[in-house]
């Protein structure tokens, strides 16, 4: 950690200018962190809406017209926009860059990122990439940032982390391939399984806390994390999923191993589908001691619902879902414990559901019971299914435009719910990562 003395932060904060190129969720949350902390802070957003953002933020810091404006001022310049279009920006922007200052970005999958800045910013320009890891309505404290010193002097590296030190974030020091094999692992996947959740949901026309179908905190978990994926723009998951090669493979296997677990409920070959789901188990979950605290517990959900009724008993269902997930780790094997250091909350959260569903006695075994002998659950199994493999597709071929169109048809049918998803997600998450925490301090 090289994180200056706080005499040595206000020493830079004197000469040093902070660049924010793309004033959408992130940047701006940046822009306002840093100029609150003490930081000058030189921000833009496209040319055309210029004195849009002046009027909006030019009081909380210094708004300019363009990226040109922003490079030739400042000494560490983040790049915050969508990851399908980093080449064309740093292409237009890079050659502007201050001589001597530090350049970085805040894409959620660094291999493109890396390649815009060796191929357009000037030799004499350094390069320190970041990435926070969690969306804007998060409180940073504590979570996650990814620092990558990839062509850049320890000094530098210093005031990069000053700068990120007003977050109080966890930094983790990689380069950027272990980065992006990291996120393929953990944040591709999941939000393969709750993207496909939404898309299954819709191709049945099912608003799913309408049906007692879908009652108890693990369902609550499962649905208000997945709104809250839909209620956001689709290039940030299109963007980490679909220019991340390994994310690739990672999303092809979620999708044949729903297919394949699927086969066996349908084919009532229970047997099998037990010998499978529990060598997962075993491969995934079996370091845990006896005493492992699990993360999550379905009472503690419960009250996480979207429906008026009294929080809901947990109803039993065959939980193809999660039984898929651990499936693939196993498959590809991921032990998801070993990347909770580069975690995101939702990832988290997906482990913490997965861990209690397969570590609390009898509930896998209840699970796979339903999953062979109750009829009920086959029409939406079978559109999660159908679900994991278009998504799959979309992002093997590597279409922006039709992951768009499918996207935001799930999204226009679930729009209604968004804000009170997003209220009842945002106190869900809050309790879980307060445990979270409480559990680090005991232990
Ligand atoms: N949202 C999240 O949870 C997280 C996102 N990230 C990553 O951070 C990056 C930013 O994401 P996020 O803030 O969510 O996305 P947003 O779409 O909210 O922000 C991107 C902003 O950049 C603007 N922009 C586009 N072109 C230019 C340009 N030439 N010059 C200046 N600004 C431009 C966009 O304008 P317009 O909309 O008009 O195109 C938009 O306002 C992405 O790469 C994403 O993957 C990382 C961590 C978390
Ligand atoms: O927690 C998650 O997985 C999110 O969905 C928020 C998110 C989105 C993109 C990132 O690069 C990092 C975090």
């Amino acid at each position: 950690m090289a994180i200056g003395t706080s005499e040595e932060i206000k020493q830079f904060q004197q000469t040093t200018t902070v660049g924010i190129i793309g004033l959408g969720v992130m940047g701006l949350m940046y822009a306002e962190r840093f100029s609150a902390a003490g930081w000058h802070v030189v921000g833009c957003d496209r040319d055309e809406n210029y004195e849009q953002f002046k009027t909006k933020y030019g009081d909380k810091f210094e708004v300019v017209k363009n990226g040109h404006y922003v490079s030739r001022v400042s000494d560490y310049i983040i790049y915050s926009v969508e990851a399908a279009n980093i080449d064309r920006i740093v292409s237009e922007y890079g050659p502007s860059t201050k001589v001597g200052s530090i350049v970085g970005g805040q894409t959620s999958c660094k291999y493109p990122e890396i390649a815009a800045f060796e191929k357009h910013l000037p030799k004499d320009v350094e390069i320190i990439s970041v990435h926070s890891l969690h969306g804007p309505n998060v409180d940073p404290t504590g979570q996650p940032l990814v620092i990558i010193q990839h062509r850049a002097s320890d000094k530098s590296l210093k005031l990069v982390e000053s700068i990120m030190s007003c977050l109080h974030s966890k930094h983790v020091h990689l380069s950027y391939q272990e980065h992006d094999k990291i996120t393929a692992d953990t944040q591709a996947v999941t939000h393969a399984a709750f993207l496909s959740m939404g898309l299954a949901w819709c191709s049945c026309n099912q608003y799913p806390w309408e049906t007692p179908k879908w009652t108890g905190g693990l369902e609550n978990a499962k649905i208000n994390i997945s709104l809250r994926i839909y209620s956001n723009k689709y290039h940030v998951y299109a963007g980490l999923a679909i220019t991340n090669p390994s994310a690739h493979s990672q999303i092809l296997q979620y999708s044949r191993s729903c297919e394949e677990l699927f086969t066996l409920m349908i084919q009532g070959r229970k047997e099998e589908l037990t010998e499978r789901v529990m060598s997962a188990k075993k491969n995934v979950f079996g370091h845990l001691g006896k005493d492992h605290q699990l993360l999550l517990d379905d009472d503690l959900l419960q009250q996480y619902s979207l429906n008026n009724y009294p929080p809901g008993k947990r109803q039993p269902n065959s939980q193809l879902s999660l039984l898929a997930i651990v499936d693939s780790w196993s498959s590809l094997g991921i032990v998801p414990y070993d990347h909770i250091i580069c975690s995101t909350p939702l990832f988290r959260i997906f482990l913490g559901v997965t861990e209690y569903l397969f570590c609390t006695p009898h509930l896998l075994e209840e699970c796979l019971q339903v999953a062979i002998s109750n009829n009920n659950f086959r029409k939406d199994d079978l559109n999660f299914v159908m679900a994991s493999r278009e998504w799959a597709f979309i992002v093997s071929y590597g279409d922006f435009k039709l992951y768009k169109t499918r996207f935001e048809k799930v999204q226009r049918y679930f729009e209604h719910m968004f804000p009170e998803a997003t209220k009842v997600g945002n106190q869900m998450i809050k309790t879980i990562l307060k445990r979270v925490k409480d559990r680090e301090e005991k232990n």
